[in-house]
């Protein structure tokens, strides 16, 4: 939202954690709203994901593109009513690569993403082939910004007290980054470091319209929402109550599966 008195301002929160405050405007943050009401409606539901240890996640979750469920991606919801999930969009693609130049830069390329979100040492090279492996470094995130191909979404609904542990996203192949959209009530995102869930680690407030982008060195860090803020979701978007969080990744999986 822009009506902030003192408007916040985007933030490096780690190489390659970018924090971009207000990205997406209303239109667009409805637009969303609706396409995931949509997307709950089927053909899978939003469900609580139901954990290897017998417990279940406090948010709901519905998915684009390949279902994610501990610790794997397939096409079929198996755990949920064995459905095949809603395609990804191609309009989703676009709206990533946006996603990504915003964060990145426009010429998120190689030199671009470098130097732009990872820092002088990282653009040097070291970091760089170190945290992308050559693969990468040739097709991923080093293509830039339109070479981002992201094909599976995880939609997150928050309500009442959920909330997620710290985890890595790293069920992916992929090492291309992870686009984070958000909408509604605000939240304490933390963002710590890809040894552990222990700290360091950076709370960031992510509000309604908020971008986090997250790649390079940082894509493999442990992150999580310790706790949702009170709110009244985000009216101007349609949303009563609650938080929507869409994560846009590159599974690195068959296309043709
Ligand atoms: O809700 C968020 O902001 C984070 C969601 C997340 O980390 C995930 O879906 O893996
Ligand atoms: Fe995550």
């Amino acid at each position: 939202m822009n009506e902030e008195l003192f408007p916040r301002e985007r933030a490096v929160v780690a190489p390659g954690a970018v924090h971009v405050p207000g990205w997406l405007g209303a239109d667009l943050r409805r637009e969303l709203v609706d396409a995931c009401r949509a997307w709950g409606r089927g053909p899978v539901p939003f469900r609580h994901t139901a954990l290897p240890g017998g417990g279940v996640m406090s948010v709901r979750t519905v998915c684009l593109g390949w279902h994610w469920q501990p610790y794997r991606y397939s096409r079929t919801a198996d755990d949920v009513n064995g459905a095949r999930v809603a395609a990804f969009p191609p309009w989703l693609v676009g709206l990533g690569r946006r996603a990504l130049a915003e964060a990145y830069g426009e010429d998120a390329g190689a030199g671009g993403v470098a130097a732009g979100a990872y820092g002088v040492e990282a653009g040097a090279g070291g970091v760089a082939a170190g945290a992308y492996g050559v693969e990468a470094g040739a097709g991923g995130v080093a293509a830039g910004a339109g070479g981002y191909t992201p094909d599976t979404a995880l939609i997150n609904f928050y309500e009442g007290n959920a909330r997620m542990g710290m985890h890595r996203d790293r069920e992916e192949r992929s090492t291309a980054p992870v686009v984070s959209l958000s909408i509604g009530d605000p939240c304490v995102f933390r963002f710590g470091n890809t040894a552990s869930r222990g700290r360091p680690w950076t709370d960031v407030e992510l509000r309604s319209g908020d971008l986090f982008v997250f790649g390079g060195p940082s894509r493999f860090a442990y992150h999580g929402v310790p706790k949702v803020l009170p709110g009244a979701g985000d009216p101007a978007a349609g949303l009563a109550g609650g938080r929507l969080n869409i994560t846009l990744r590159e599974t690195g999986l068959p296309r043709g599966a």
